[in-house]
């Protein structure tokens, strides 16, 4: 079946019927250890397939959105760039499909989807029981990974190695055309709140798929550019790194939180962090996921502690971030004592758009999610929550809070230790 061809809602509704392929870390993993041609390749069609169809559940659910804010300006141009995106990869633009290999088949019937490689492999994160998002859903594998690469000690054609290649720089113009879309996004939702006065509950839902959606083909393209264009690397398989350090990590993103609280307060020194963690701690993980919680959650403390005493305290009471290696998980608390909230609002802090500040988003406000130069502000975005738990949730984890009223609050990040939970995409 081609999808070449067709219009492009043609495409959309054509694609956008098959069911998103959630990866494990551990599969990611396993597929990127062996940065030879040929398995390089396999990825690429793996990817030349599933990106299109990410693509196209996003687009459609853009295209569901109530109209008033489905039609507007950022919104419109974010539909357009998912589109352009998509086409570009179903064509790959200017990109020969290597003659010498047979073609592989694209978009199987249904009952070949269910591959056992997949079920042997992938668990289910029971955080997600009772949400929209879900990582047990049925999938394909048209490219069977459990098996070794066709002609693996054979020396690779040029053009196989030559796609690889140009595939990657496709999917890095493609990464940077989209570098500013969670940004864009939640604009035009903060102004569509503006005029409404309101962000439903289907809103919430849409932007946890739209999210995590992102957070997950930002992972697969990064994860394949940096197999193509990087010499293997101890400890590193592309953007994973098989022994992240969580002592390293935390205190990264304990120094930049830091940094934001003295600068947003203007203070000497920002509120200590006691961090009590076994320094020779490690997992598989991606770094940059959890530095992100982690630093979201501290900022979040460290604001809540310095309003809670005030700008001018003589001092403040340390927030605490303990870290406790279980069997299955790794569970990093975070308590502070910055008077908490209400059980009213506990409802209400895990919703997109709801803060307390008083900043709010600005028009050129730059991707706070992508961009690792700059550092977003203190608060004032009302995604800090519900984006931290996305990326807690990618990998099979969860975010939690716990608040006391009038002392302080607890979160708690659990990373799954196993690493075989799916994405969560739907
Ligand atoms: N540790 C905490 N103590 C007290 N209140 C908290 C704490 N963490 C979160 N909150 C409340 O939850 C709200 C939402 O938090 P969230 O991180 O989603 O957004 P934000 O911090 O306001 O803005 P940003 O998205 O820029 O981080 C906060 O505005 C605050 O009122």
């Amino acid at each position: 079946m081609s999808v070449v061809g067709k219009s492009l809602q043609e495409k959309v509704n054509l694609l956008a019927q098959y069911p998103q392929t959630g990866l494990s870390l551990k599969q990611l993993v396993y597929f990127g250890q062996d940065q030879k041609p040929g398995r390089l390749f396999r990825s690429g069609l793996f990817l030349r397939d599933e990106l299109p169809i990410r693509l196209a559940h996003r687009i459609q659910d853009l295209q569901k959105l109530p109209p008033l804010l489905g039609e507007m300006k950022r919104i419109s141009a974010v539909r357009a760039a998912y589109a352009r995106s998509m086409e570009e990869i179903i064509d790959l633009k200017g990109i020969e499909l290597p003659k010498c290999l047979p073609k592989h088949k694209r978009y199987p019937k249904a009952p070949k989807w269910r591959a056992s490689f997949f079920h042997n492999f992938v668990q289910h994160n029971p955080s997600l029981l009772d949400t929209h998002l879900d990582s047990s859903r049925g999938r394909y594998f048209n490219i069977d990974f459990s098996k070794p690469c066709t002609g693996e000690e054979y020396e690779w054609p040029e053009s196989l190695h030559k796609f690889n290649i140009d595939f990657s720089r496709l999917l890095d113009t493609i990464r940077t055309r989209h570098d500013n879309v969670a940004s864009e996004l939640a604009l035009d939702i903060q102004e569509y709140r503006r005029k409404t006065k309101k962000i439903d509950h289907s809103i919430q839902v849409f932007l946890d798929r739209f999210y995590m959606s992102r957070i997950g083909i930002r992972m697969l393209i990064g994860q394949y550019i940096s197999l193509v264009s990087e010499p293997p690397r101890e400890n590193r398989v592309g953007i994973i790194s098989t022994r992240a350090n969580i002592l390293r990590i935390i205190e990264d993103a304990t120094e930049s939180a830091k940094f934001i609280c003295r600068l947003s307060y203007c203070l000497f020194e920002a509120p200590p962090v006691e961090i009590n963690c076994d320094p020779s701690l490690h997992m598989m993980y991606t770094e940059s996921h959890l530095n992100h919680a982690v630093f979201e959650l501290l900022k979040n403390s460290l604001r809540a502690t310095v309003e809670y005493y005030g700008v001018d305290a003589d001092s403040y009471p340390p927030v605490k971030v303990l870290v406790v290696k279980g069997e299955e998980d790794i569970t990093i608390r975070i308590s502070d004592r910055g008077g908490g909230f209400s059980r009213k609002e506990s409802s209400v802090v895990w919703s997109y758009m709801y803060t307390t500040a008083h900043e709010t988003l600005s028009d050129d406000y730059t991707d706070t999610m992508t961009a690792a130069s700059s550092l977003p502000p203190m608060a004032g975005f009302g995604f800090g929550l519900p984006i931290a738990r996305l990326y807690t949730r990618y990998f099979g984890g969860d975010l939690k809070l716990v608040s006391m009223e009038g002392y302080g609050t607890d979160a708690y990040i659990q990373l799954n230790r196993l690493c075989e939970s799916a994405e969560p995409l739907q």
